[in-house]
């Protein structure tokens, strides 16, 4: 018998979507499901200032094909030298609607990102005046710590401190992959958010490295032990409002992830919902999908849930995702969670 779920189209509080030939081929996979997306900054060169964002935005929607609607919520991505001023008028402007935190050297393109977190204390704090939240990749880059341990680490050097010193902030930590992030993200407040990817609900550190070594499930933050993922599970489908979808898909060509130092991130664009539906049913929490997909996000970003919906069906065969896509640069793997899955987007 199929099964079918209807609830208001969802939305993708993490998204990279890239340039050039790469953004034309992944964009449509995204568009066809989410409304809106927190777009990433991370290309080369970052999105820095305002002009920069409002430039990017154009060829997004450049890229758009006709018969589709979306939009892309920009984001400008944080560096010692930002100036508050340009950052404040990029968001009065209705053009941005979030600054990203990248630790210098944490992950890919994250070059131009912060060393000294003293020196945009200015920036941040007038973010919190002006109410615009700031998007964190949390991990340190320290070489002395264990990188499953980067994430709990970063909480208390760096977050924690930021948040006491600027209370005010919003912030959403992004990406969490640990049950400290959980947990940290539950006692946080009104203005503590945290998005979980896809991948993250259904992969932990076995999955990379157990028989034979998978490069397609390396993304940072690393997946983690079971456990973890676990209470990733539980925080997603536990209906906490603290808790959103930010798919962190993240295309990058198979050469560039099949390589002796291969690149880091999953592309879950084109089957992310199937995924989610399988999942929040096999925890036997469905309705709590459209909260986490498509109502949770909205409420901490002050934008209004989507009118329209999509809707979800369980058939009785396997969906069948395409392996890869195709772009200009060349082909991009879809994730294979590993599993038959039997729900699709109709
Ligand atoms: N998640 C990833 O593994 N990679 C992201 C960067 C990021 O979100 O950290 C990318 O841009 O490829
Ligand atoms: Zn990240
Ligand atoms: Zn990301």
């Amino acid at each position: 018998m199929t099964q079918s779920l209807t609830i208001a189209r969802p939305d993708d509080w993490h998204l990279h979507l890239r340039d050039g030939a790469m953004l034309q081929a992944v964009l449509p996979e995204t568009a066809r499901h989410f409304a809106r997306a927190i777009i990433m900054p991370n290309l080369v060169p970052p999105v820095v200032t305002g002009a920069q964002a409002a430039a990017y935005k154009d060829r997004i929607m450049t890229a758009l094909p006709d018969d589709m609607s979306f939009e892309p919520l920009m984001v400008l991505y944080l560096t010692e030298d930002t100036d508050p001023a340009d950052v404040a008028a990029a968001h009065a402007s209705g053009l941005v609607k979030a600054v990203k935190l990248y630790p210098a050297g944490a992950t890919t393109n994250s070059a131009s990102g912060v060393q000294n977190f003293d020196k945009v204390r200015p920036v941040l704090e007038t973010m919190a005046e002006i109410g615009l939240p700031l998007c964190v990749h949390g991990e340190v880059t320290n070489h002395d710590v264990d990188i499953f341990d980067r994430e709990a680490v970063f909480i208390d050097r760096v977050l924690d401190p930021i948040r006491k010193a600027t209370p005010e902030l919003r912030v959403v930590m992004e990406h969490i992959t640990t049950k400290d992030g959980v947990d940290y993200a539950k006692s946080g407040g009104d203005n503590l958010g945290a998005t979980i990817t896809t991948h993250h609900l259904i992969i932990n550190r076995n999955h990379i490295l157990a028989g034979g070594i998978k490069p397609h499930y390396y993304c940072l933050p690393v997946a983690k032990r079971e456990q973890h993922r676990l209470a990733l599970r539980e925080a997603a489908t536990s209906g906490d409002k603290t808790f959103f979808l930010g798919t962190d898909s993240a295309p990058h060509t198979d050469a560039n992830k099949l390589l002796p130092c291969g690149c880091a991130g999953c592309f879950t664009a084109t089957n992310t919902m199937a995924l989610l539906a399988h999942v929040f049913e096999e925890d036997g929490a469905l309705d709590k999908l459209e909260g986490f997909a498509s109502k949770h996000g909205p409420a901490f970003y002050g934008l209004p849930v989507n009118e329209d919906t999509i809707t979800l069906t369980k058939n009785e065969t396997a969906t069948v995702f395409p392996e890869k896509i195709e772009s200009g640069d060349g082909p991009v793997t879809v994730f294979d969670p590993g599993f038959p899955v039997f729900w699709d987007v109709t």
